[in-house]
């Protein structure tokens, strides 16, 4: 499967977090293309990563066995039409990252005989520790199926979902949630310098508990909840700071961040779905 060429439409945030990962993962930069619009991303990505570039979105198409859409949900619509033909033409696997375009909207712009898998990766891909979920439309082929999931693989952890809302869902857990932790980190370190300690010792000690907290999790086969209590000590000081967190509703908060992230790729779905 690496002898296959990725071609990315879009070099930005997540197209960049995904094709570093590809690299460290063992795929040849000479095997990866990417198109954007943007000359300072392209040259940027030909000096650091040396993959082939391009501002023609059409040369990308035309060089690679899968192309990736890595453009903003805004302007997706625009990106389908305009390569649709070529798509078609070659039938050429097509990827989707973007939030809030479903499969109807992405059939309608590329052809309803197009071979689809959307999918929500995140940017922790970057350091090979991404999570995508991924759902196939019915022309997608086993090996095609395969294909999409050998790239996503290589950066991180994959699974399938069967039912495509699902992904409004994934999307607000972990393709937004790395934002989540670093807020709370951003959040921690604040709170940590003034209680004295200063800026290095601070970022440090935060990084080192998150990941330490995230391996244990990894590799426990108990809850979250389970895990929580064997830190707090009844009347210690951990009691303490999570009854803070519960008494200013800490759940409620999380809870409502998450379905304001579902709702907004529900609607970005029915938005931006509607030409
Ligand atoms: N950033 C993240 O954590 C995640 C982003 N996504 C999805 O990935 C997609 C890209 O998001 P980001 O990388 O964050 O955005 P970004 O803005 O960093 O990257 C988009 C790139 O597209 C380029 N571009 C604009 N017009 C173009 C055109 N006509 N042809 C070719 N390239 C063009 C821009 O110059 C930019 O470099 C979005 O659809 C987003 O929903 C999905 C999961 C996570
Ligand atoms: O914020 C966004 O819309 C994208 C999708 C998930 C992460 N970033």
């Amino acid at each position: 499967m690496k002898t296959r060429t990725i071609g990315f439409i879009g070099g930005g945030n997540m197209a960049s977090s995904l094709i570093r990962g590809l690299i460290a993962s063992g795929y040849a930069p000479q095997q990866i293309w990417v198109s954007d619009t943007n000359q300072a991303v392209l040259q940027s990505h030909a000096e650091h990563l040396h993959v082939n570039t391009s501002t023609d979105n059409q040369a990308i198409i035309a060089a690679v066995d899968v192309v990736v859409l890595a453009v903003k949900p805004q302007i997706l619509r625009e990106i389908s039409l305009q390569l649709a033909a070529d798509i078609c033409r070659k039938q050429l696997l097509v990827v989707s990252i973007a939030a809030g375009i479903n499969q109807t909207s992405l059939a309608k712009w590329l052809g309803h005989q197009v071979a689809i898998v959307r999918c929500m990766p995140n940017t922790p891909a970057l350091v090979l520790t991404g999570a995508t979920a991924l759902h196939a439309n019915p022309n997608v082929t086993g090996p095609q199926q395969d294909l999409a999931e050998n790239i996503l693989r290589a950066v991180g952890l994959t699974l399938w979902v069967a039912d495509e809302a699902q992904l409004d869902a994934v999307t607000a857990v972990s393709g937004s949630g790395p934002a989540y932790f670093f807020l709370l980190m951003e959040a921690m370190e604040s709170a940590a310098l003034e209680l004295g300690l200063d800026e290095n010792a601070a970022r440090l000690l935060i990084q080192q508990t998150a990941l330490g907290a995230a391996k244990i999790a990894l590799e426990s086969a108990e809850s979250p909840a389970k895990l929580r209590e064997r830190v707090t000590s009844p009347g210690g000081t951990t009691q303490k700071s999570i009854e803070t967190f519960q008494a200013n509703g800490f759940h409620s908060l999380v809870s409502k961040a998450l379905h304001a992230a579902r709702d907004r790729s529900i609607e970005m779905s029915q938005q931006l779905g509607a030409d």
